[in-house]
């Protein structure tokens, strides 16, 4: 998903902004002025009226997503010694690999290895996805302490993904919230196709609402809504959020941004002034999630 041009394209809009002072630097961003009428307001600025989140949490997912789509596979031992340089940032969070069917993703295969032998440092979680029971226990006996389900709220994209409806999903990802809380591992739940699905084209806000509800109502701390394939705009963004914050509380949401289209940094900015931020990051294209 991430090439070099659209991480050069990150890092050119990054030092744009950091030229702008827009709302990162050594200064600090400029205080805001006082707002316009509300006559006077055009759509959007109340937004930049509403400010950012205190703080900003980063999940890596660089190892598990970003390597999922390397038409090489990377050896075990560079995924690890990532994984380990990774735990030496101070990032919180480092999603670690997928516990699928190596006939599907091949890249994941080495799932119970790398888990295995990467160091857990200590105030840094380590999830893993887990798409179905059998997944969560190979989780589990590899020692992973935290699991993410992952759906879609496109049926073509849920089919084609992880081969069933959204509804066998959805009954597959409560026997593994069932048994995760029963041994007291967190869930996280995933929404692909937030903005868009590469089969269905443009998807409801309403749809993406529902499903989220869905996952948080089974117990996932925290729903991470996906911008699978980068063609969301800080407008789709906006109305989704608003449409997803109508049904689970905002201290749940977060988002996960492909920059395919270099509209990840917009997005995650939109996301940050609705205060909904955790955006996926992988270490070349953007692809961090924010809260
Ligand atoms: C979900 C399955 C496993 C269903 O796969 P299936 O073939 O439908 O499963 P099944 O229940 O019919 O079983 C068939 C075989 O798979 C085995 N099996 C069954 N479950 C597992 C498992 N967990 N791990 C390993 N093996 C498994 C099972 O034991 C059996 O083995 P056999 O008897 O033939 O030897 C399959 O479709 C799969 O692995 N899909 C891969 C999905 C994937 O990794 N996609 C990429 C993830 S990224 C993503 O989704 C988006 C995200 C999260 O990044 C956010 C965003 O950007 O939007």
């Amino acid at each position: 998903m991430g090439n070099v041009p659209s991480a050069l394209k990150h890092c050119l809009s990054y030092q744009h902004l950091l030229k702008e002072q827009l709302w990162i630097g050594e200064a600090g961003p400029p205080p805001p002025p006082p707002p316009p009428p509300a006559a006077l307001r055009q759509p959007g600025q109340e937004l930049l009226a509403r400010g950012f989140p205190e703080f900003v949490k980063i999940v890596e997912v660089g190892p598990r997503d970003g390597l999922q789509n390397e038409k090489t596979i990377v050896p075990t031992e560079v995924k690890i010694e990532l994984i380990d340089r990774l735990s030496k940032t101070g990032l919180p969070v480092i999603e670690v690999t997928s516990f699928v069917s190596s006939k599907w993703v091949p890249q994941m295969a080495d799932h119970t290895e790398v888990m295995r032998g990467i160091e857990q440092y200590p105030g840094v979680r380590y999830p893993v996805l887990t798409p179905n029971l059998h997944g969560f226990y190979s989780a589990i006996a590899a020692g992973a302490t935290e699991v993410s389900v992952f759906g879609a709220a496109s049926e073509s994209f849920s089919k084609i993904n992880i081969n069933c409806s959204i509804e066998e999903s959805m009954e597959r990802f409560e026997d593994v919230v069932k048994s995760a809380r029963s041994m007291g591992i967190p869930v996280r739940g995933y929404v692909s196709c937030a903005l868009g699905c590469p089969y269905e084209g443009n998807i409801s806000p309403a749809k993406v609402a529902e499903v989220s509800k869905r996952l948080y109502s089974m117990g996932c701390y925290e729903i991470s809504l996906g911008d699978t394939i980068g063609v969301g705009t800080p407008g789709s963004m906006r109305r989704m959020l608003e449409s997803v914050m109508m049904e689970i509380p905002v201290s749940a949401i977060a988002v996960h941004c492909h920059d395919t289209y270099g509209q990840a940094l917009a997005n995650i900015l939109t996301a940050m002034q609705e205060n909904a931020v955790t955006s996926p990051m992988k270490f070349l294209t953007i692809f961090t999630e924010v809260r």
